[in-house]
């Protein structure tokens, strides 16, 4: 099993690719009136019941599959889509890492990711920390995690990368404790690859789902028990991967 996965950054910086992206993104909404400009429909609260699912899921098995286009405010997805694809084609995301501080290794024949941290900057982010804060909070009454705050990301999988089976945090150390992966592709296909393959908990061998990263879905589960992998694209595929945490601060090493 690989190593956590931090990125490296675990409170997010200013940083100036992504700025320089932030930029682009300023200009490519001045372009495009409507992506942005029209404004976001406010955030629909988060429906009880839903919550209830969600704590039902992870408490029973640890996993689970959302759909998320009717929970999310109208258009906050197309413009999450429009924002990473802006910041892909400036070349602002960067190779993705495993390990942290000084051990981040960026060892391409386990994950050949890009990514680029999110800092509710935008419009589109704040809306999504908005919807992300009252997530926490809704599994937090229910479940008593003591979550206590979020670290998100875009990612960009092009054409033959993959991420190899891996924990998203080590156990029992109870940094990352949630995992949340929202899929950001119109009209992906089966012959489009790129599937999110979740194990069980109990046998790291055993597969217990395949989700295509499908516009709208998303892979919820607690980050130290389900080990997962993303197959091989056959495109350019983009997600936001959201992690739920125990800790104030970044633990020391
Ligand atoms: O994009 C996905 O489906 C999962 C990504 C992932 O496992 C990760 O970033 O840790
Ligand atoms: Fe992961």
């Amino acid at each position: 099993m690989d190593r956590e996965d931090t990125g490296a950054v675990v409170i997010p910086m200013p940083e100036p690719r992504l700025q320089m992206g932030a930029q682009q993104l300023d200009k490519a909404a001045g372009e495009e009136p409507g992506v942005f400009n029209g404004g976001l429909a406010a955030a629909p609260a988060l429906d009880e019941l839903w919550l209830d699912e969600l704590a039902d899921g992870l408490s029973e098995h640890a996993w689970m599959e959302l759909d998320l286009a009717a929970r999310m405010p109208a258009g906050l997805l197309d413009a999450l889509h429009h924002e990473v694809s802006v910041l892909h084609n400036a070349e602002a995301m960067r190779r993705a890492g495993i390990g942290r501080g000084e051990d981040l290794m960026k060892d391409r024949s386990i994950r050949r990711d890009q990514i680029a941290w999110m800092e509710g900057i935008t419009e589109p982010q704040a809306m999504l920390f908005r919807f992300l804060d009252e997530l926490m909070a809704g599994l937090n009454r229910r479940l008593f995690l003591g979550l206590k705050r979020y670290e998100a990301h875009y990612a960009t999988f092009e054409a033959g990368d993959f991420y190899k089976r891996h924990l998203d945090s080590f156990r029992g150390r109870a940094s990352r404790v949630v995992t949340l992966v929202m899929y950001l592709n119109e009209g992906w296909g089966l012959e489009d690859g790129g599937e999110l393959r979740v194990f069980s908990a109990e046998d790291e061998e055993r597969v217990v789902g395949l989700m295509r990263p499908e516009h709208g879905k998303a892979a919820l589960f607690l980050s130290e028990e389900i080990p997962h992998e993303v197959l091989p694209a056959n495109r350019t595929r983009f997600s936001i991967a959201c992690w739920f945490r125990q800790d104030e601060v970044p633990l020391p090493l």
